[in-house]
């Protein structure tokens, strides 16, 4: 493993696929023109919209998601994060809310379905039911070995409260941990940070959290903050609350040093 700057993509999707992709590339433009070579779009990056809209439009949001990613990573020579995007699932009228990484051949190196699904009735009034146009995935998510990136996990927003995923990514080597995510502002203020935080700190790994920002449709507000966040805990990077980028060093002494000055993982007593 190398150092390397890596970026979180902060954006303000909406129920318009190719505005978005429009975005999305002016912002890799970005990440990459400042050296990002690992580089991550947030959850649902092609699409924010009404769940009805959402799956109406799925098929065309896998393909062309999916076509823009690996024409992305190829033209910039960078191994990018797909957030999330819906990729219909056969016989259910429902996607999985998944997340693919692609390496610069435009080769995808893994893919994850998200796990938890956001069911909550926020106190601010909306009502979140993700179940009801999304399936579940029932795998783990992957760890990516990469020579030079080091060890990469894959996750997704909700996931975040999840702590025994993690701990399972920790299990397989993670290094570095994506954390794509639209967070409610509501939510968010008080809850994002802290549990990125605590990702990081207690499976000592660096954390790249691509975030939503802004009003995105109807009355959907999301938190922004995309964060870069090292394996001490500290905030290497945040992209506040505009869309633009969190850029960071992943740097694999670092990693080395907060790994033998605070070696929790290997005092783990019920493990
Ligand atoms: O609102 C939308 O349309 C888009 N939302 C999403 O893409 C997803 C699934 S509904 N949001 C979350 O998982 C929020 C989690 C969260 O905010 C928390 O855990 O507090």
């Amino acid at each position: 493993m190398k150092s390397y700057l890596a970026a979180a993509i902060q954006m303000t999707s909406v129920p318009d696929l190719h505005q978005n992709l429009a975005q999305a590339e002016e912002l890799i433009d970005l990440a990459v023109r400042r050296g990002a070579e690992l580089v991550g779009l947030p959850e649902n990056f092609s699409f924010m919209g009404e769940e009805k809209d959402k799956l109406n439009q799925a098929e065309a949001i896998a393909t062309e998601s999916e076509q823009f990613l690996k024409k992305m990573a190829q033209r910039f020579q960078v191994t990018i994060l797909g957030g999330s995007f819906p990729v219909p699932v056969d016989n259910t009228g429902k996607v999985h809310n998944t997340t693919v990484l692609i390496d610069p051949s435009g080769e995808e190196l893994a893919r994850y379905h998200k796990v938890h699904l956001f069911d909550v009735n926020v106190p601010d009034g909306n009502t979140y039911r993700e179940s009801s146009t999304v399936v579940a995935g029932k795998q783990l998510p992957p760890v990516y070995f990469s020579e030079n990136l080091g060890n990469i996990g894959l996750s997704v927003c909700y996931d975040v409260r999840f702590p025994e995923l993690y701990r399972h990514l920790s299990d397989k080597g993670v290094d570095v941990i994506f954390v794509p995510a639209a967070f409610t502002a509501f939510t968010g203020k008080d809850h994002w940070q802290v549990l990125l935080q605590a990702r990081a700190i207690e499976n000592t790994a660096y954390v790249i959290a691509p975030a939503q920002t802004g009003n995105n449709y109807s009355r959907r507000l999301t938190h922004g903050h995309a964060v870069i966040i090292d394996p001490w805990g500290v905030i290497l990077a945040d992209a506040g609350e505009q869309p633009g980028i969190a850029i960071a060093e992943i740097n694999p002494s670092r990693l080395d040093q907060v790994r033998r000055q605070m070696p929790s993982l290997q005092h783990r007593v019920f493990s």
